[in-house]
């Protein structure tokens, strides 16, 4: 028998896209095995060889869902998709990677109308940040380009995710008001996080130490 094949296994749900580059750079500095040419390939389970781990690579916004459905067992998921996605899971460890901000946004001199709508990926969020303000607002959903809203007149505000701010900067948008800083979080499934105790623990600690280094 393999030395493996006694260690719980344990699905680790990774996000495409964006944060995929730096949340790969941050499980080789933890210590595992994942080259870093996963981006290329098309597939979507891959196993860590002469481990008990395999990576599922999914859509950010859906990680969370894999996680908490416990078809994953940890996830590497922004803290603007827990907020907007609200799914029952632990989040274990703030990563302190991904960073950027959760702003409202809109154009220079924008004043309050009757009815004031506010576009964003991130509904829920809208809706939750106005609603704890006071504010009545109409939240439209769109899923992308959002900047444009305010330029061509679907909304007067938006509400999105601000990283260098060039975005807002080249469709001369100005941020208005802040929400909440957004890093990487890790997050696991509650089931997993009671029956896989000793596995969770174990990729825990490994990110645990590379934190430190990570820190702005
Ligand atoms: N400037 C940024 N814009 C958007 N997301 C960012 C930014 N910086 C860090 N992030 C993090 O990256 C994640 C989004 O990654 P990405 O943009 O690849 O996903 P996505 O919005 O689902 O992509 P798409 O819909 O374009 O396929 C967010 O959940 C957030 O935590
Ligand atoms: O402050 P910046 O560095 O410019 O980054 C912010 C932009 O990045 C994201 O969009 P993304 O690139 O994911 O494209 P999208 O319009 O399809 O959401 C976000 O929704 C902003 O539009």
């Amino acid at each position: 028998m393999k030395q493996t094949d006694n260690l719980q296994k344990l699905t680790i749900a990774m996000p495409k896209g964006r944060i995929f580059e730096e949340a790969v750079g941050f499980l080789q500095e933890a210590g595992l095995q994942i080259t870093s040419d996963l981006a290329e390939s098309r597939k979507l389970i891959i196993p860590v060889p002469e481990t008990n781990l395999q990576f599922i690579l999914a859509k950010p916004t859906d990680v969370a869902t894999y996680v908490e459905y416990g078809v994953a067992d940890v996830g590497v998921v922004g803290k603007d998709v827990l907020l907007e996605e609200e799914r029952d899971v632990y989040e274990l460890l703030d990563l302190q990677i991904g960073y950027c901000r959760m702003m409202v946004a809109g154009l220079p001199g924008w004043k309050p109308t009757e009815s004031p709508r506010v576009a964003s990926k991130y509904p829920k969020i809208a809706s939750r940040y106005f609603r704890e303000q006071g504010q009545q607002v109409e939240v439209i959903k769109l899923n992308g380009s959002v900047e444009l809203a305010p330029i061509i007149g679907l909304a007067d505000r938006i509400v999105d995710i601000v990283s260098t701010g060039q975005t807002l900067r080249e469709n001369g948008l100005i941020e208005l008001e802040h929400i909440c800083e957004i890093t990487t979080r890790l997050i696991a499934n509650r089931a997993s996080y009671r029956m896989k105790s000793e596995a969770v623990d174990d990729i825990a600690q490994k990110f645990l130490q590379v934190i430190p280094r990570n820190q702005k």
